[in-house]
C-alpha cells in the first residue's frame, strides 16, 4: 500500500446533535476502517448528514467526538490532502467550466492543472473538461463533486448519496471507482437512504435510524440476519389467530396484515400446515418468502414492508 493512499479509522464516539428539541444524532457510535467501503444507512432524516457535517467541521457537535485518524477535522494538518468529501447539494458556479471549477480549488489543495486534468478524467469528464458546469446533469455534476473529492489525492473519502442522480451506467461506474479506491487502502465512508443502492459496493454496514445506531456489522454478517417469512393466510381469521396463540408463535408474528392474514418468521411453513391440519383449519394460502437485504433494513429502520409495523426489530 503507498503512503499517500493510507486511509485513517474514522470514528464517531457517543456522538449527539440537538437542534432546539430535534435530536438529529443521538449518543451515536461506529468507525469506518481504512481499505473497506462503510454504508452509512438510514431513512431519509436519521441523521447522516448531520454526522457527516460534523465530521467535516461544519456544524458543532452537541456533545461527543467524530475524528478522523484520531484528530478533529479542525485539527488536521492538511485537511484536504487527508480527507475528501461530497456533500449533498455541492453548488457549482453555473458559468465556471469542469475544469475552472476544480482550479478555484488547486491553490488550497496545493496541486497543479495537471492534476485537475487527470481527476476529471478519472471520474469521466475529460472530454467536457472545457463546458460550462451550468448545462451539467445531475449525474454529471456527481461526477465533479467526486472529482473535487479526489484533488487531493486524500486516505479517506466521505460521500454524501453519490448515488443520487446517476443512471444504473454511472451507479456500476461509481462502485467499481469506490471499490478502487477502497482497495488502495482508503477509507471510504458513503452515505445512502437505499440499501439496495449500496448492496454491491460497501463491505461494511452502519445503519442508523432516529440518530441512533441500530446496527454495524460487515455486509456478510446483515445478510445472515435476513430470515425467510412464511405468509398464512385463512378464512377464519379467529382460529388462525388462536393457532398462533396455542402454537407460542406470537411473538413470531413479523407483521399482521388484514383479518386472516399472518407473517410469521423462524417457523416453517411444513410446522405451520402440520398444526393447522391438526387443528383442522381452512388454509388458502401458504407461501415462504426469502428476505431480502432490503427487508431486513426496513425491519431494522423499523420501515417494515408496507401494511404494518414490524415486531422482533433491533430496537
Ligand atoms: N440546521 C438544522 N436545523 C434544524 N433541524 C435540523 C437541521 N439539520 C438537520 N435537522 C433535522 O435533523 C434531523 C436529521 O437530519 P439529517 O439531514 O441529518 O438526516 P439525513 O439522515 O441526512 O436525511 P436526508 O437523507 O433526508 O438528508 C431531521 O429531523 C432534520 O430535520
Amino acid at each position: 500500500m503507498s503512503g499517500t493512499h493510507e486511509g485513517a479509522v474514522v470514528a464517531v464516539d457517543h456522538l449527539t446533535k440537538t437542534f432546539g428539541a430535534v435530536r438529529a444524532v443521538d449518543d451515536l457510535s461506529f468507525t469506518a476502517r481504512p481499505g473497506r467501503v462503510t454504508g452509512f444507512l438510514g431513512p431519509n432524516g436519521a441523521g447522516k448528514t448531520t454526522t457527516l457535517r460534523i465530521l467535516l467541521g461544519l456544524v458543532r457537535a452537541t456533545s461527543g467526538t467524530a475524528t478522523v485518524g484520531g484528530r478533529r477535522y479542525g485539527e488536521l494538518t492538511r485537511p484536504m490532502r487527508s480527507v475528501g468529501a461530497a456533500l449533498e447539494a455541492a453548488s457549482f458556479h453555473p458559468g465556471r467550466s469542469a475544469l475552472d471549477h476544480l482550479r478555484v480549488y488547486a491553490p488550497q489543495v496545493g496541486v497543479d492543472d495537471a492534476r485537475c486534468r487527470e481527476v476529471l478524467d478519472l471520474v469521466g469528464l475529460g472530454p467536457v473538461a472545457d463546458r460550462r458546469v451550468g448545462g451539467f446533469s445531475l449525474g454529471m455534476r456527481q461526477r465533479l463533486g467526486l472529482a473535487t473529492t479526489l484533488l487531493g489525492d486524500p486516505g479517506v473519502l466521505i460521500l454524501d448519496e453519490p448515488a443520487n442522480g446517476l443512471d444504473p451506467e454511472g451507479i456500476a461506474w461509481l462502485r467499481a471507482l469506490l471499490r478502487h479506491l477502497a482497495g488502495e487502502g482508503r477509507t471510504v465512508l458513503v452515505s445512502s437512504h437505499v440499501l439496495s443502492e449500496v448492496q454491491q459496493t460497501v463491505d461494511d454496514v452502519v445503519i442508523i435510524a432516529r440518530g441512533t445506531l441500530v446496527h454495524q456489522s460487515s455486509l456478510a454478517e446483515l445478510a445472515a440476519l435476513s430470515e425467510p417469512s412464511v405468509r398464512v393466510v385463512s378464512p377464519d381469521a379467529a382460529r388462525l389467530d388462536e393457532l398462533i396463540a396455542s402454537a407460542g408463535w406470537t411473538d413470531r408474528v413479523a407483521r399482521n396484515g388484514s383479518p386472516g392474514v399472518a407473517v410469521l418468521r423462524r417457523v416453517s411453513a411444513a410446522e405451520i400446515g402440520a398444526r393447522a391440519f391438526a387443528a383442522g383449519l381452512e388454509i388458502h394460502e401458504l407461501a415462504t418468502r426469502e428476505a431480502g437485504l432490503e427487508d431486513t433494513f426496513l425491519r431494522l429502520v423499523g420501515e417494515g414492508p408496507a401494511g404494518g409495523a414490524t415486531q422482533g426489530g433491533a430496537r
